[in-house]
Order: structure tokens, then sequence, then C-alpha cells
């Protein structure tokens, strides 16, 4: 049986009165891209918060690499970008880039190699040295991407990393992620953008605080009978209401 790296049992996460997730079951195994989509405020970020151990579950069980989060000593292990960017302003793309490769403990050859990988992929190599406060939103998005993924982790969790993103580049990143997955290593994505979703291993779609299908793009296309995933979000949201 594959490896699982992550698993959400029966999590529940409230907020105030809200009940944000009310049941969720989710498993990531080594070698997949699970993709987390659903309408805005479904609580996508809630279930990669919660499984993170950023926020603090009311009931359930979140495991990462078998082990119960939060765990301080599984961070280094994660890639892991947030929706909003925590970048040094001040410091330029290659500075940042530094900082946080000394967080993860990468050498000093391990980091100029790293950098200039990542860069690459996220096509900020003429950038780097400049300033981050001159940075588009775009750019600074694709440093976050970067650094998340700095030293190659086995797990990556990423809240829409394509956002004002262009297609060309989008296909570019998505080539780097089918990478990581080849090498077996594993990656929790939400996104907003459907053909993307086409490309995971798995689709999980979030809707009322719980995990409403969670399939292969082909298997959810053929249980929906219809040809896209975006059919397949439109169709649940209907059967919904
Ligand atoms: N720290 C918080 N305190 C109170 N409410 C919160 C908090 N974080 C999230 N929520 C609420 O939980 C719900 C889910 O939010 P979340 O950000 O997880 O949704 P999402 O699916 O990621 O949305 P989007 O697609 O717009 O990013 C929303 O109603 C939001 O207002």
């Amino acid at each position: 049986m594959a490896e699982t790296t992550i698993s959400l049992n029966h999590l529940v996460k409230k907020f105030g009165k809200q009940t944000v997730l009310a049941d969720i079951n989710l498993n990531v195994t080594k070698g997949e891209i699970v993709g987390l989509i659903g309408p805005s405020g479904a609580g996508k970020s809630t279930v990669i918060k919660t499984t993170l151990g950023m926020e603090v579950a009311d009931g359930g069980k979140a495991t990462v690499f078998g082990q119960i989060m939060p765990n301080r000593k599984l961070l280094s292990r994660i890639g892991y970008m947030a929706q909003t960017d925590a970048l040094y302003e001040s410091l330029s793309g290659k500075e940042n880039l530094q900082f946080y490769a000394s967080m993860k403990g990468l050498s000093k050859t391990e980091t100029n190699k790293e950098i200039a990988h990542v860069a690459e992929v996220v096509s900020l190599t003429p950038d780097l040295s400049k300033r981050v406060s001159g940075y588009s939103g775009g750019m600074m998005r694709r440093l976050s991407l970067a650094i998340a993924l700095l030293g190659s982790p086995e797990l990556l969790i990423l809240d829409e990393p394509t956002v004002g993103i262009d297609p060309a580049l989008r296909r570019q990143i998505w080539k780097e992620l089918n990478q990581i997955r080849t090498e077996g290593r594993s990656i929790l994505i939400t996104t907003h953008v459907m053909d993307e979703a086409e490309l995971t291993s798995k689709v999980a779609l979030l809707l009322d605080g719980k995990v409403m299908a969670f399939d292969t793009p082909q298997a959810l296309e053929s249980q929906y009978q219809v040809n896209t995933i975006e059919e397949v979000f439109l169709k649940a949201e209907g059967v919904k209401s």
C-alpha cells in the first residue's frame, strides 16, 4: 500500500459559532498531487492551516508523516506557501531566498544550487538582485513559491500558488510539480483554476465543511457524467442547493 503523507480524520474546526470544517476526511499519499477545490470561503485554507497545526482543530486528527500535528520537528520536511506572502520587502529576492535557505538548514553549496534552480522554475532569475518592495504582486507570489520549493521538501502545501501568474509560466510551474510527483514527493494544493485541477492525481471537492467527492479527475468526471472538473464543481454545487 502507498505510504500516507497526510491523513485527516474527522477533522472539525469552528470559528466562534461558525463550523467551517464539519467532518474532513482526506489522505495524501507519497508521489501524489491532491488538489483541494471548493467555493470561496469553503474552508480550503482552514484545512491547510489545521493540517500544519497553525490552527488548532476542535475535533478529529491531522497526521503528517504519521505524526500528530502540530509538530515543529516536521516543519523542515514541509514546503508551505501561504495565501499571503511572508517576504522581507527591504531585502532582495535572493536575500529572501538565502534567509529561508538558512532557516531550512541548507549548506552554502546547497543554497546556491537550490536558489539557481527554484529561481529558474518561477522565472525570477533576472530579478533576483532587485528589492522585493519593487516587485509586482505576481513576482511576490513567484518568490513565495520559490521559497516553498527550496530544499526539495518531501511535502509541499501550496495555497493558490498560481494566482496572478500568466499561463506560460503556470505551465512551467506545473511541469515542476509533476517532476516533484515523479520523485515520490507529495503535494497538497488549493486552486480556483479548474484547468489545474485536471492535472492533479486526485481532486477533493470541499462543500459544507465536508469532502463531498475525492477521486481522480477522470473518475469524478465519469461519476458526474461530465467532461471537465469545472462541470463537476458546478454540478456538485447545484446538487447542494
Ligand atoms: N481566523 C479566523 N477567524 C474567524 N473566521 C475565520 C478565520 N479563518 C477563516 N475564517 C472563516 O472560515 C471560512 C473559511 O475560510 P477559508 O479561508 O478557509 O476559505 P477558503 O476556501 O480558503 O476561501 P478562498 O477560496 O476565498 O481563499 C470563512 O467564512 C472565513 O471567514
